[in-house]
């Protein structure tokens, strides 16, 4: 399949997005003209500079407001034109995108919009060029696809086909299956966008939301698969508007953008294996092979949590938490500068950070796979980067990627019983890599989810990331209410809940997570019982107001001794129809803290109505300042 992206979607000048394209990988580009209009560079320059980089020059874009209008206008829209089509020619260039008319039709009349376009035909002939025309969500009589498509059937010139962008059909609640009634050669263009699920009005929320493929809410795979049953084989292009990858590194943002072009070939091919593949079309059938989709590997989702990195300034203070919440010392890395602490299946890797501007506080998250080549090949696919890791001789291969936020992602055998790799810590450490049975707990069981704060130019960017490369399902994003404002959160997992990911959209001004921390939450079976022998070891939970604990009692009425557990532990509850959820947090230590969490029966929520309490409860003691974030870590009382 061959792949475009417009120049709107990556910030910087035009040469630097024709270059960041390029890297990345992308066969073409759609000339967005405000682009141009800003370049020093005329069309022959941009045109050499594409070729040298390998990119074809796929749309001029855009050209507005032309059907539908009155003769006089109609005169002025043809001259207009002419002179787009003597720029597209200096480019090289085959082919405009005509939006429908938002601002200057007087008449929604069908025949006089089909003779309009049909003279813009003519003149597009003529200068050897054509024109796609696309429905926006917004036109003032045209903003439905398949009313652009009878359109271009009425006009019936071989100069004049469609564009389809999926935002505008997707948005609207439009079904895509009609694209099939559509003769694949009358498909010029196609435009791929993505966009959450918002209730907003169309035009905002395309010029605001609109991200990547695989980072919004909407069936693309479907929409895809439809699409090539036309038997279209042009490219297929990326549209994105937001207010994010206008801020970010545009090499970043391309290959994101590749990345999502990877997802959506893939989810096209299950789609249309789903549903009967390309059809019975002669033509069609023998655009599968044409279009060449460039899929990934297949590789199972990682199984469980092999271990988590936590780098900080204050080891002592994480040390002590952790002690408290009865992990065991296992000594130092024989190697390197890092330290492991466990707790059943709990593997907490510590190490000091690398200074200023260094990863953040969760550096490192191990995924247990069934097969790493695999799990490392689809990675590659999906445009990873990968992590350079030392490795001393003997020591176990860990293969690792660079994710959004600048973690890393490694791949380590899943399986029963320790990874291998723990014979590589202990030789120096007092533990001796060794459980004193006598000091450590055995209440935790496991990572049950990391809590990840995210920059927010690469939220969308990490959503993808987590779906693709480490292979987590998205499931929909929620917002919390926090005293320092809405955050956004949403949560990647396995089906059966073996790992969790929850990313959280830190505040913008947040540097260092003092705001909004990483969080690391581990699983029990017992959360009371861990809170007491916690707190008989020193640990000061994070403290719960009375009155949370009252309405608990008036929502839920639950038995006196439960309620008095949990105010006395300072353990918050949640209950829906599955099951129950116990939970309670450490104070902050650094730009971290830790959970424990305890879910009764099918609960398989994150206790979000307990947030906003929790987010309160952290911002008081940060306000308190370090006094009350040091008692969290004072030995025992
Ligand atoms: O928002 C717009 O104006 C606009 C312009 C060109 C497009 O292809 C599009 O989908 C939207
Ligand atoms: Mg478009």
């Amino acid at each position: 399949m061959r792949t475009s992206i417009a120049t709107v979607c990556l910030s910087g000048t035009l040469d630097e997005k024709l270059r960041a394209a390029a890297h990345a990988g992308f066969d073409g580009v759609e000339i967005f003209e405000p682009d141009f209009l800003a370049s020093p560079r005329s069309p022959e320059d941009i045109r050499g500079i594409a070729a040298d980089l390998g990119l074809s020059l796929d749309l001029y874009q855009p050209f507005r407001d032309f059907e539908g209008v009155s003769p006089e206008l109609h005169r002025a829209n043809l001259r207009r034109a002419a002179a787009k089509f003597d720029l597209m020619t200096r480019f090289g260039i085959d082919t405009l995108l005509l939006c429908s008319n938002v601002a200057t039709a007087k008449s929604g009349d069908d025949q006089l919009a089909a003779s309009q376009l049909r003279d813009l035909g003519d003149l597009a002939a003529a200068h050897g060029v054509r024109v796609a025309y696309e429905a926006l969500a917004w036109g003032r009589f045209v903003d439905g696809y398949e009313h652009a498509a009878r359109l271009v059937r009425l006009a019936d010139h071989d100069a004049i086909g469609i564009c389809l962008d999926s935002f505008h059909i997707l948005s609207k609640g439009h079904d895509p299956e009609a694209i099939e009634t559509i003769p694949g050669d009358k498909v010029f263009f196609v435009q791929m966008a993505d966009a959450p699920q918002l209730s907003l009005d169309v035009l905002s929320w395309s010029r605001h939301y609109r991200v990547f493929p695989g980072e919004g809410a909407f069936d693309l795979g479907r929409f895809l698969g439809h699409l090539l049953r036309t038997g279209y084989d042009g490219p297929i292009s990326l549209e994105v508007f937001n207010d994010t990858f206008r801020q970010s590194d545009p090499e970043e943002t391309a290959i994101d953008a590749m990345r999502s072009l990877v997802l959506l070939q893939e989810q096209g091919r299950d789609w249309l294996d789903r549903h009967g593949g390309l059809g019975s079309a002669g033509g069609a059938l023998a655009a599968r092979e044409r279009l060449d989709l460039d899929v990934a590997p297949a590789a199972a989702p990682p199984v469980d949590f092999n271990y988590v990195e936590v780098r900080s300034d204050d080891l002592d203070a994480l040390r002590t938490a952790l002690a408290q919440l009865g992990f065991a010392d296992r000594g130092v890395h024989r190697s390197k500068p890092v330290e492991l602490w466990t707790q059943g299946a709990a593997r907490l890797v510590l190490g000091p950070t690398g200074g200023v501007g260094s990863a953040p506080a969760v550096a490192g998250l191990g995924f247990g796979v069934v097969d790493q080549d695999a799990a490392a090949a689809r990675a590659l696919a999906f445009r990873a980067a990968p992590v350079a890791r030392e490795q001393a001789v003997g020591e176990e291969r860990l293969v690792g990627f660079r994710a959004p936020d600048g973690s890393e992602a490694f791949f380590g055998d899943a399986g029963d019983g320790e990874p291998h790799w723990i014979g590589e810590f202990g030789t120096a450490g007092a533990a001796d890599g060794q459980v004193d049975e006598d000091a450590a707990g055995t209440g935790i069981l496991r990572v049950d989810h990391v809590n990840l704060a995210q920059p927010w130019q690469h939220f969308d960017a990490a959503v993808l990331f987590y779906s693709t490369v480490v292979g987590l399902a998205a499931t929909p994003s929620t917002e919390v209410a926090a005293p320092i404002g809405l955050v956004r959160s949403q949560v990647l997992r396995t089906a059966d809940g073996g790992v969790r990911v929850a990313l959280n959209l830190a505040p913008s001004g947040d540097t260092g997570g003092a705001i909004l921390p990483q969080h690391l939450a581990f699983a029990t079976d017992d959360a009371l019982g861990v809170a007491r022998a916690a707190r008989a070891r020193g640990l000061a939970p994070l403290p719960i107001p009375a009155n949370y604990y009252d309405d608990l009692d008036a929502r839920y009425e639950l038995d006196p001794g439960l309620l008095a557990s949990l105010r006395e532990l300072n353990v918050l509850y949640d209950r829906d129809a599955a099951g129950e959820f116990l939970h309670f947090y450490t104070g902050a230590i650094g730009s971290v803290f830790f959970e424990v969490v305890e879910r009764r029966g099918g609960y398989e929520g994150y206790g979000a109505g307990n947030a906003p309490v929790r987010l309160a409860a952290q911002y008081e003691r940060r306000r308190a300042g370090s006094a009350a974030d040091a008692a969290v870590v004072a030995g025992p009382r």
